[in-house]
């Protein structure tokens, strides 16, 4: 029989699943989804034909409970849920910050819980979830979480210490490509073109970088070498990244979405 999946907790990523889910052939009868408010959970009825249901129900009715709410949540989430959740329940965190330990403190002993952590390009199945098993998750548990993130991208196995470096990396990672697409487009508009040209060309560029990045098998800086002609013009141009420091305010930014991973879990646990 087709194991039932609850998202609890349907905000974007969680949504972003369950469309995923559905594209990959799961029945939106294995299906279920839980919200704070009532016209999201209709919402989601409407567009998907899911059931919405309680918490509760949720952790009664589903194998596997996905949950998709914000850290700063998931300790009142876990109040609610916990006392309804049978131990052979897979229970799958997609929260930021928030450990396997915490979740297993708060369930039946010898609950298998999976952390996983993904991005918004799941939206459109392209989305990197690394994923670590708690203490009582098997190779079928990781599995089984494989198979639901791998229906909207890549998956990796990861040891749960590298968590925060993976938030900072693919976690938040998009946002960064955003910002820097953003500041390109002032940059075009800056040298006189118009914003809707800028824009176009930007992302174009974005998108041919990153499908070389992936199809080629070459390594990035022999990538950019290929782009940086003698006494040309990306040269003048990498001298100002150079002279701005963006190597190392990089450096320093994934450093502090890491910090920040790890303050989350400390002030939750
Ligand atoms: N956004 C991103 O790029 C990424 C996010 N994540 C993680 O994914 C998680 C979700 O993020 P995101 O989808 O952006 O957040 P959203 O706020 O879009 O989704 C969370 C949803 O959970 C609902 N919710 C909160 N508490 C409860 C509850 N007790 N019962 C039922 N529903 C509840 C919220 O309802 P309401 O609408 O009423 O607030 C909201 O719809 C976070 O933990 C984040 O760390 C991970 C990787 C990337
Ligand atoms: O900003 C955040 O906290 C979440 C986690 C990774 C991406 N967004």
């Amino acid at each position: 029989m087709a194991q039932r999946v609850a998202v609890v907790g349907t905000g974007k990523i969680g949504e972003a699943l369950l469309s995923g889910m559905i594209r990959a052939g799961k029945s939106p009868d294995d299906l279920l989804v839980t919200t704070r408010r009532a016209e999201r959970a209709e919402d989601l009825r409407r567009g998907y034909g899911v059931e919405a249901v309680s918490n509760a129900e949720a952790a009664k009715a589903a194998d596997i409970l996905i949950l998709t709410v914000k850290p700063q949540d998931m300790g009142a989430l876990m109040d609610e849920l916990a006392p309804h959740v049978p131990a052979d329940r897979l229970v799958v965190s997609g929260a930021a910050g928030i450990t396997t330990k915490f979740l297993e403190a708060r369930l039946a002993a010898g609950t298998p819980v999976v952390r996983v952590m993904s991005n918004t390009p799941v939206l459109v199945d392209e989305g990197m979830s690394a994923i670590s098993g708690g203490a009582h998750a098997t190779e079928a548990h990781l599995e089984r979480v494989e198979e639901i993130f791998g229906s909207v991208g890549k998956t990796i196995r990861v040891p749960e210490k590298q968590q925060d470096a993976v938030t900072a990396l693919s976690g938040s990672g998009p946002a960064y490509f955003y910002f820097l697409v953003e500041a390109m487009t002032d940059a075009g508009i800056l040298l006189g073109l118009p914003r809707a040209a800028a824009h176009d060309l930007i992302v174009q560029a974005a998108i041919g970088a990153s499908v070389m990045l992936r199809d080629s098998g070459e390594h990035p800086t022999l990538l950019r070498e290929a782009v940086t002609s003698p006494a040309g013009t990306t040269i003048a141009a990498i001298r100002e990244l150079e002279n701005h420091g963006v190597r190392a305010a990089l450096l320093a930014a994934l450093e502090a979405a890491s910090n920040r991973s790890q303050e989350i879990a400390e002030g939750l646990s």
